[in-house]
């Protein structure tokens, strides 16, 4: 019933064109229905010799009035269809790219994308024709028999047991329907997770060897959208069947016992013809009902798939207008953090530590120790389970996350490059600087050479489509990405091996000049970097180990100094 109130919900917004729909195609019905009843007219003028014109006339008229209309309907419900199915996508689609990164991390990228491509599809019809039809099949059975009665009870009654055996098809059969198209579409969305998975890694998939694997994979999720389809082509064939039977057998026996009843002069000839024509109309409305009562099927079927995301939890205060705030205490303080991933152990435990404004301050830690973590909290991606971080000293969970991320320019360790030309993926975190800013930061991330030496400057396009970039021109894009946002905080996840010394010289200039205005905090790879922080924060399995200068640091922590005669390394990024 759920489902039900669900896609009576995504049609409701629609109701004006569904009733006048409806009311076209109730007409449409009625003209239809009124058939039979002419052409008694006519056999009778026939039978009297009395004047054809005028019931030969009703008859046209009724035909044509009632083909007419039908096209309109038809017209009428598919636009408002497409209409549903474009505000469920709209719907669906805001709603994916504001879910939270918990539940990003527990879904499929593939899967969600076919949500919105694959199955909002099935609503198209479930929520437009299905409807129109279940009521105007309904209207059309009732007013069958009505006419029916009127003509011949002892006829009627003889119809009466094909109702039953469609009764049976809509109570029984058809919810299996539900059922196996839930399975098909979910096997759809195990095709496009799959897809995603192995064209995400396109280059681990070849250099392993693993197309095949992959193929095999993807093939098995195709295979049981095929299964599923073949269980559905059986209940539609037992459908099919049942409904042939249930129309044929009142045909047979009216015309048979009717036809016993004429010749003992117990029924007018007319009358049979009547009834006839009357069994013949109704099986139409009835084979309409079940066909929407089908339809209506396959789209709750598909409704549950699009209610697991409408239920996922989203980010709802990403679109709040931003405001200035005062800064009252320049910098972040982290107070007493704790922090785990579901199902995991404690991330970050008891993490305090402070990064005032103007200066570096440098994390560094083991793998796994929880720096990305602590970047993510920082954003709001996650929340912390107990603590607090202030942002210029205002406590970050009590603003939007808009407001949050507004004031914080975040530079991945692997940041891509979005399709689309060099200069919007420069602007896309500040889409209203100006170009003197553009300018500046170009000079200052060394991506001036860059932009001369490319075909189109500026316009270049870059990423999925465009020229590739170099890991070291994706990261230096990523950090005047950041610094053109101007923001008073600047996250910055080190690159390990994408930058050759020259440009690492002119990059830890332009933080540095950035640091003049803002906290940086960066996770720190290389001892270069560290050296140089202001501030030095060891993370150690989601704890604060020490803080303090390198210099501080190299007397008072053994994990420091491990880490600083190591060069401070983890694993080289590949470059791609
Ligand atoms: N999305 C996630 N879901 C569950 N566990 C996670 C998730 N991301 C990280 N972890 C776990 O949390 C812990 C801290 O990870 P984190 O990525 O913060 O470490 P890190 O210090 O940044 O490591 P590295 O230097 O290798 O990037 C690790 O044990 C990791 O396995």
């Amino acid at each position: 019933m759920r489902g039900v109130r669900t896609l009576l919900g995504y049609a409701k917004d629609h109701w004006i064109a569904l009733t006048v729909g409806l009311v076209i195609a109730l007409a449409s019905a009625a003209a239809n229905l009124a058939q039979p009843l002419a052409t008694k007219s006519v056999v009778d003028a026939l039978a009297d010799g009395s004047s054809l014109s005028g019931p030969v006339g009703t008859l046209a008229v009724l035909v044509v009035v009632a083909s007419l209309l039908a096209g309109a309907y038809t017209f009428l419900l598919d636009r408002t269809a497409e209409k549903v199915v474009f505000s469920v996508r709209r719907q669906l689609i805001g709603r994916l790219l504001r879910l939270r990164v918990p539940e990003l991390d527990g879904a499929a990228p593939g899967d969600l994308t076919s949500r919105v491509t694959s199955d909002s599809t099935l609503l198209q019809s479930a929520t437009t024709q299905a409807l129109i039809s279940i009521v105007k099949g309904a209207a059309g059975g009732i007013g069958s028999m009505v006419v029916m009665f009127t003509l011949d009870a002892r006829l009627t009654g003889l119809t009466l047991g094909s109702l039953a055996l469609v009764a049976l098809t809509i109570g029984v059969l058809l919810p299996k329907i539900r059922r196996v198209i839930t399975k098909a579409q979910e096997a759809v969305g195990e095709v496009g997770a799959g897809l995603d998975r192995a064209l995400g890694a396109a280059r681990t998939v070849k250099a392993s060897g693993a197309e095949a694997r992959e193929e095999a994979a993807v093939t098995d999720s195709a295979r049981k959208a095929m299964h599923a389809g073949f269980t559905g082509a059986k209940y539609n064939a037992l459908v099919g069947g049942i409904m042939n039977l249930a129309f044929s057998a009142p045909f047979l026996l009216v015309l048979g016992a009717g036809g016993a009843w004429a010749a003992t002069g117990s029924l007018q000839l007319s009358t049979l013809i009547a009834f006839l024509l009357t069994v013949f109309y109704m099986t139409e409305p009835l084979a309409e009902l079940v066909q929407g009562v089908t339809t209506l099927q396959q789209g709750l079927g598909a409704v549950k798939r699009i209610r697991e995301v409408e239920d996922m939890a989203i980010e709802a205060d990403v679109d709040a207008p931003v405001t200035a705030v005062e800064r009252a205490a320049p910098g972040i303080a982290v107070h007493n953090v704790k922090f785990q991933y579901a199902g995991r152990s404690a991330a970050l435990d008891s993490v305090s530590f402070e990064a005032p404004a103007g200066g570096r301050t440098a994390i560094v830690g083991p793998s796994g120790a929880g720096k990305t973590t602590l970047f993510a909290l920082l954003q709001r991606f996650y929340e912390p389970e107990s603590g607090m971080i202030t942002v210029d000293g205002t406590d970050i969970a009590k603003l939007t996350r808009a407001e949050v991320r507004r004031r914080i320019g975040y530079v991945e360790q692997d940041a891509p490059a979005l399709s689309g030309t060099l200069e919007s993926n420069l602007r896309y975190a500040a889409p209203d600087a100006t170009d003197e800013e553009l300018e500046d930061v170009l000079r200052a991330t060394r991506l001036s050479d860059l932009v001369e030496r490319l075909p189109d400057g500026l316009n270049t396009m870059v990423g999925t489509r465009g020229v590739a970039l170099s890991g070291g021109e994706r990261q230096r894009l990523a950090i005047a990405r950041a610094l053109l946002r101007r923001p008073q905080v600047l996250l910055m996840d080190e690159a390990t091996s994408q930058l050759d010394a020259r440009n690492e010289v002119a990059l830890r200039e332009a933080v540095d000049q950035a640091a003049e205005r803002c906290t940086v905090l960066l996770i720190a790879h290389r001892l270069s970097t560290v050296v140089s922080a202001d501030r030095i924060v060891v993370l150690e399995r989601g704890r604060v180990a020490a803080t303090g200068t390198h210099e501080q640091l190299l007397g008072a922590s053994p994990l420091y100094r491990e880490l600083a005669a190591s060069q401070l390394l983890v694993p080289e990024v590949v470059e791609q």
